[in-house]
């Protein structure tokens, strides 16, 4: 589904990247980690638009995509979404994902108050599909409360409502287990399984290895810029080339 090849990237004299390659199977979890400094971020923005890498191929379903904007990745079907939560605070739960829908529909969500019935139509629909995804997170009793005011772990399911209203082929997630305390890792567990069961492909750039052992079928490891091993989680705890670089990093 998703293809790395040779993926380098300099910033001035430092080498975040240095030819990473791996491939992400469809209709998984896979997860990739590695010590600090290991260039995790610096992939994940490139896989997402964010950065043009300075060599190096990103291929979706076997189309090039690597110099294109997210906007255009999520009409591709990949989709993001962000370790540190950028929600819109004064607009409700509901809102929240609506706007990401209104991008997709013939409307803005600003469209001048005359309304024409249309219009009314689309914006009830709209609704309608914002508030399943707010069920399928686990979050419709929060529909209407101002997302400012929301706790921080329920801010994190609504980060990923939004990023599934989108109807994405694959979700990249950005450490999404960070600042979680355990019971709402565990929940947040059971949502990223639901998503791949519900046929979503799901790769999750993530610190909490708990959470990445029990979750995932496929793992990436970097380290030092480099790929360092790939593989099932079992094969990777027993990677000694894994052990050394996080006993290094220790
Ligand atoms: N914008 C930048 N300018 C210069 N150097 C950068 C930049 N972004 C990252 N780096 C360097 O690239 C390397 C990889 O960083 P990156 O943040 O991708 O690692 P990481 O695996 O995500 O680390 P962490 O787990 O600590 O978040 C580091 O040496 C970092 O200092």
């Amino acid at each position: 589904m998703l293809e790395v090849r040779g993926i380098t990237q300099r910033f001035g004299g430092v080498t975040a990247l240095d030819d990473v390659s791996f491939t992400i199977q469809g209709g998984g979890i896979t997860g990739i980690i590695g010590p600090n400094g290991a260039g995790k971020t610096t992939l994940f923005n490139i896989v997402t638009g964010i950065y043009t890498p300075t060599a190096g191929t990103v291929l979706l379903d076997g189309r090039n995509v690597t110099r294109l904007a997210p906007e255009k990745l999520a009409t591709l079907g990949m989709v993001r979404t962000f370790q540190n939560i950028e929600l819109f605070g004064k607009m409700t739960v509901l809102e929240n994902v609506m706007v990401g829908l209104h991008t997709k529909g013939k409307s803005g969500i600003f469209a001048s108050a005359l309304r024409a019935p249309w219009q009314m139509a689309e914006e009830r629909r709209l609704r309608e599909r914002a508030l399943h995804w707010l069920e399928f997170t686990g979050i419709a009793d929060l529909a209407d409360v101002d997302a400012a005011n929301l706790p921080f772990g329920k801010g994190r399911l609504l980060e990923i409502a939004r990023s599934m209203a989108l109807e994405p082929k694959l979700i990249l997630m950005d450490e999404p287990a960070a600042g979680l305390n355990s019971r709402e890792t565990l929940e947040l567990a059971r949502l990223i399984q639901k998503i791949r069961e519900s046929g979503v492909t799901v790769a999750l750039v993530e610190h909490d290895m708990e959470l990445v052992m029990d979750i995932c079928e496929a793992i990436v490891v970097l380290n030092l810029g480099r790929t360092l091993a790939q593989g099932t989680p079992r094969e990777i705890q027993e990677n000694p080339d894994v052990i050394a670089a996080y006993l290094g990093e220790g």
